[in-house]
């Protein structure tokens, strides 16, 4: 038994909440379709469903699909944004990139122009874009080191490219690229276009599971230290602050609604994952294939307003 002291619930009521959330979630999997934009995505298996929380000591507590690895795909965008505000400045990062909601596609390209190339927030793709150049054009090899920063975080040196997925997301470039390659016509990118949508591919290409995604996210439950291994990653100030770019910014259109159902800092990403933190308690990952129009997993927002409620309290009350 794990003693927990992140919840009011005993981990053994914890542990029954999560498997009646597994129980519950076919009830989801009449509805959405899995990614379709990239054929090794398309090819996924639609019915399963995962669920894992990392306490903010560590301790994890798992039902379901939660060792089956999947595609991160945009849940990568907050490792990559850890990595820039680690290693580069506030005025630095904040000048080539916005913190405010996009009410846009996550792909979508209109508002771009219209702002000068500058993206609305790193959680979209064209924020996503640019905090991958600041790190291309800073770091020898930055798809390493983007690895590295993830096994770390994960306490788990095992975790790695799908390269089959990366290959595919190439293949199929063309919206990120005309994003790239805009923002380099405003002067906004600075490193090679094509390293860079290289390196930004690899990274939406990590192949992780559950519980190594909710271990990735602890250290924002934990006010910044990384209870896998005890190493300060963020400041208190920077972990307050990337909580709160999660709530406005982390499920791109549907940031409003996701924040209404499930009141926590959120990210979610195409290959069907979720990862929530309930600040100073623990992080939380859920994963099911099947999207919704936005983009987001249907089973996976449902068992984060199940375990919410079951929780019986969050940030907001
Ligand atoms: N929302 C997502 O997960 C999008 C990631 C995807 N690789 C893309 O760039 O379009």
């Amino acid at each position: 038994m794990i003693d927990s002291p992140s919840t009011p619930l005993s981990p053994g009521e914890l542990q029954g909440l999560l498997d009646t959330l597994v129980k519950e979630a076919p009830r989801c999997f009449g509805e959405g379709r899995v990614a379709s934009y990239i054929p090794a995505l398309a090819e996924v298996e639609p019915d399963q469903f995962g669920i894992a929380i990392c306490h903010a000591d560590g301790h994890v507590q798992y039902a379901g699909d939660a060792e089956t690895p999947f595609s991160i795909q945009s849940i990568s965008k907050v490792h990559a944004l850890v990595l820039a505000m680690q290693r580069l400045t506030p005025e630095e990062i904040w000048t080539r990139v916005g913190r405010e909601p996009s009410g846009q596609a996550f792909n979508s390209i209109v508002q771009l122009e219209v702002e000068n190339g500058i993206p609305r927030n790193p959680f979209i793709n064209a924020g996503a874009l640019m905090v991958t150049d600041m790190l291309t054009s800073r770091l020898v090899m930055p798809q390493h080191t983007l690895r590295e920063q993830v096994r770390r975080l994960a306490a788990d040196p095992t975790i790695d490219f799908d390269e089959r997925v990366a290959r595919s997301e190439m293949d199929h470039k063309a919206r990120n690229a005309a994003l790239a390659y805009l923002m380099q016509a405003y002067g906004n990118i600075q490193s090679d276009v094509e390293l860079v949508l290289d390196t930004y591919f690899h990274n939406c290409a990590l192949s992780m599971n559950c519980i190594q995604l909710a271990r990735s996210f602890a250290f924002l439950a934990n006010r910044g230290t990384n209870p896998n291994d005890g190493t300060q990653v963020f400041s208190e100030i920077q972990t307050r602050q990337m909580n709160a770019l999660l709530l406005t910014c982390g499920l791109y259109d549907a940031a409003g609604d996701f924040a209404w159902r499930v009141g926590l800092p959120g990210k979610s990403g195409v290959g069907g994952g979720i990862v929530a933190i309930l600040p100073r308690r623990m992080s939380i990952c859920v994963w099911s294939p099947r999207l919704d129009s936005y983009g987001n997993s249907i089973a996976g927002r449902h068992a984060l307003e199940g375990l919410v409620s079951g929780l019986r309290f969050t940030p907001m009350g």
